[in-house]
């Protein structure tokens, strides 16, 4: 449905896209992964036919996007990430004018655009100036407009940025409930919006992709690899003998352990192995207990940190291949989304308030 050849985007001396190859299969919701200035965006806009790539292909429904615009134009609808609306116009007046430029038939417009106010869920504001509504809305104005004329392919750059926690759950519900009808591609710093939402998701990171699967697979794909943490009773030294005699260990770390008399380890295996049995009866038989025993696949959290860190592209490559859990990397994540929900909500309030000062005014 869609194909990106060895796209490069330069901008001056500064390469935002990097040699990035990737197919689209129908009926399927995207997401486009990565931290901000990974290049989602030019990725996007390129996509879309907004902006003309330095080198590579681009193909919609087998479509140049750079040579047969127009047809490759007609199966995409795309939200940018600052949604190009018209704010002296009402919805129903923007979405008419979108309909109009799109070359949906005259006929045929009122009741497209009436079903997809319906399901944007933005009929009650329909005749409110768009300078009038808060973020919310204006995001679900934007979201009816790439939904005019019913195109195949719907592209959402960002589509939750700046929105409150409520508003978030209602766009990741309409966007799942767009996967029903379309293939859908969502670009988006958020983990969770993206494991939420999608069916599959393409990690970008320095303008190049750096892995692609199923939000499962790619815990254990990218890494291939199970995680086993143990508390162990006894030496270093005869733990370590112990370990370096079992083949099917790939790596094995032992730090020191609160537990008195203990060691604490960490063992990577491939991912198919279970070696849980097997370290029981060789450190029982060897009389060092295994006290604690705790196996931990990687969250899309850990790969997705561990892929788009700031770190040379050798190194990348070596965290692709071993990974252990970052936990206070993941806390920090998770904090970062809250101060970004956090003001998302602010700008939301800060428009209901211009908002409510408009109404007192008129
Ligand atoms: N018009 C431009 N001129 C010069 N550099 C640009 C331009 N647009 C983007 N860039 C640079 O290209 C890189 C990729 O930018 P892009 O906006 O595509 O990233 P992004 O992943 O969408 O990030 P964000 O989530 O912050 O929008 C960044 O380093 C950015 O500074």
């Amino acid at each position: 449905m869609i194909e990106v050849k060895n796209l490069v985007k330069r901008y001056g001396g500064h390469t935002a896209v990097n040699d990035l190859s990737f197919e689209v299969e129908e009926g399927q919701i995207y997401g486009f992964l990565g931290p901000n200035g990974a290049g989602k965006s030019t990725t996007m806009n390129i996509i879309t036919g907004y902006l003309a790539p330095s080198e590579g292909q681009v193909l919609i429904n087998g479509h140049d996007m750079f040579e047969e615009p127009e047809e490759a134009k007609k199966c995409i609808g795309y939200l940018p990430e600052q949604p190009p609306l018209y704010m002296d116009m009402t919805p129903l007046e923007y979405l008419n004018f979108c309909a109009e430029l799109k070359g949906v038939e005259k006929e045929k417009r009122p009741e497209m655009i009436r079903e997809i106010m319906g399901r944007t869920k933005i009929l009650d504001v329909k005749d409110r100036l768009i300078r009038n509504l808060s973020k919310g809305y204006r995001q679900r104005v934007g979201l009816a407009q790439a939904l005019i004329g019913y195109p195949p392919v719907i592209i959402l750059d960002e589509p939750t940025v700046g929105l409150d926690p409520k508003q978030i759950i209602e766009i990741r519900d309409l966007i799942k409930d767009l996967g029903k009808h379309h293939t859908v591609i969502l670009s988006s710093h958020i983990l969770s919006e993206v494991s939420a939402v999608c069916d599959f998701v393409m990690i970008i990171s320095r303008g190049e992709l750096v892995a692609s699967d199923t939000p499962d697979n790619l815990s254990k794909l990218v890494l291939g690899s199970n995680v086993l943490e143990l508390t162990v009773k006894g030496a270093k030294e005869k733990v370590e003998q112990i370990l370096k005699g079992m083949e099917q260990i790939r790596e094995f770390e032992i730090h020191s352990s609160t537990t008195p008399d203990c060691v604490a380890v960490t063992i990577k295996t491939n991912e198919m192995v279970d070696l849980r049995e097997d370290l029981s009866y060789e450190f029982a038989g060897e009389r060092c207990p295994i006290l604690e025993m705790k196996q931990s696949n990687m969250s899309l959290e850990d790969v997705f940190l561990e892929l788009t860190a700031e770190q040379p592209k050798a190194e990348a490559e070596k965290a692709k291949r071993s990974l252990f859990r970052r936990r206070k990397k993941k806390e920090e994540l998770t904090i970062a989304e809250e101060v970004e929900q956090e003001a998302g909500i602010r700008e939301e309030s800060a428009d209901s308030e211009t908002e409510q000062k408009q109404e007192v005014e008129k």
